[in-house]
C-alpha cells in the first residue's frame, strides 16, 4: 500500500520549494492547490458551483475563474472563506484520494497548504511542515504575490498558526534561512524517512 507523506506550511514558507526539489529526485507530488485550480477550471462543475454561490461575475470574460476577485473576498470574510471550502473541497478530495489509490509509488507525498484546516492529515502516514518567521513569510509573500502588507496578512491569518501545525507534524523544516539550507533539511530528512 502507498505510504502518504503530507507536505504543509504557511503560504509561502517554502513548500512549493521542497514538493520541486522531491520532484526532481524522483517522488511523487500530489499538489492540492494545482488540484485546485483543475478542478475550477472553465467549465468544470465546480466553477459551475461557485459561480451560482459567488455570482456570474466571479467568471471573467474569457471563461475562466476570477482568482484575484475571489481571494480578494475569501481571504477578507472568514464565512465565505468557509463557504467556498464547502463547495470546492469535495471536488479537490475525490480528486486528491483517486491519485492516491492509483498510485504506483511506495511513497506519494501530498503537497497540500490548508492540510489540517481541511482535514487532510488523516490520509497521511507523516506530516513535515515547512516553517519560518512570520516577518519573513509576510515578506516572501509580499514579493512572490506583490501584495501589500495589510493583503498578505490577511492571506496568512486565514490559516491555522505554524506554531500549531509545527507541533501537530512529525517533521519540521525550518525555512528560516537560505533555500540551499532548506535544501540541506530535506536532504537529511528523506534519508532517514525511507
Ligand atoms: C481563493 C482562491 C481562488 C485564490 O486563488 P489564487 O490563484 O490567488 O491562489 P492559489 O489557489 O494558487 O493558492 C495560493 C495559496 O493560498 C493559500 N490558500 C488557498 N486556499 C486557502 C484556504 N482555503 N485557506 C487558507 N489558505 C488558502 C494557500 O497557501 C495556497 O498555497 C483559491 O486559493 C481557492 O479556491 N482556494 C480554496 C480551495 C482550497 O481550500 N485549496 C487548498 C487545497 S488543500
Ligand atoms: N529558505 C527558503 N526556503 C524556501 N523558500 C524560500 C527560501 N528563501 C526564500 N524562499 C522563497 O520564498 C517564496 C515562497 O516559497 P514557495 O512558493 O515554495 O511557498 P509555498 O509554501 O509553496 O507557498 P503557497 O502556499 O502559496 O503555495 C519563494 O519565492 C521562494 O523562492
Amino acid at each position: 500500500m502507498t505510504r502518504v507523506i503530507g507536505l504543509t506550511g504557511g503560504i509561502a514558507t517554502g513548500k512549493s520549494t521542497v514538493s520541486e526539489y522531491l520532484t526532481s529526485v524522483g517522488y511523487e507530488i500530489i499538489d492540492a492547490d494545482k488540484i485546485t485550480h483543475q478542478v475550477q477550471s472553465k467549465g468544470s462543475k465546480g466553477l459551475e458551483a461557485i459561480a451560482a454561490f459567488f455570482g456570474k461575475d466571479i467568471i471573467k470574460e474569457d471563461g475562466e475563474l476570477n482568482r484575484q476577485k475571489l481571494g480578494s473576498i475569501v481571504f477578507n470574510d472568514k464565512a465565505k472563506l468557509i463557504e467556498l471550502t464547502r463547495i470546492i473541497d469535495p471536488f479537490i478530495r475525490s480528486e486528491v484520494i483517486r491519485r492516491i489509490n492509483e498510485s504506483k509509488n511506495d511513497v506519494v507525498i501530498l503537497d497540500a497548504p490548508t492540510l489540517f484546516e481541511n482535514g487532510y492529515h488523516f490520509m497521511c502516514d507523516n506530516i513535515i511542515s515547512v516553517v519560518c518567521d512570520f516577518d519573513e513569510q509576510e515578506k516572501r509573500l509580499m514579493e512572490r504575490d506583490s501584495l501589500s502588507k495589510e493583503e498578505a496578512d490577511a492571506r496568512i491569518k486565514s490559516q491555522w498558526p505554524l506554531k500549531i501545525k509545527a507541533e501537530l507534524s512529525t517533521y519540521v523544516i525550518d525555512s528560516n534561512g537560505s533555500i540551499m539550507q532548506t535544501r540541506n533539511q530535506v536532504v537529511k530528512l528523506f534519508n532517514n524517512i525511507d
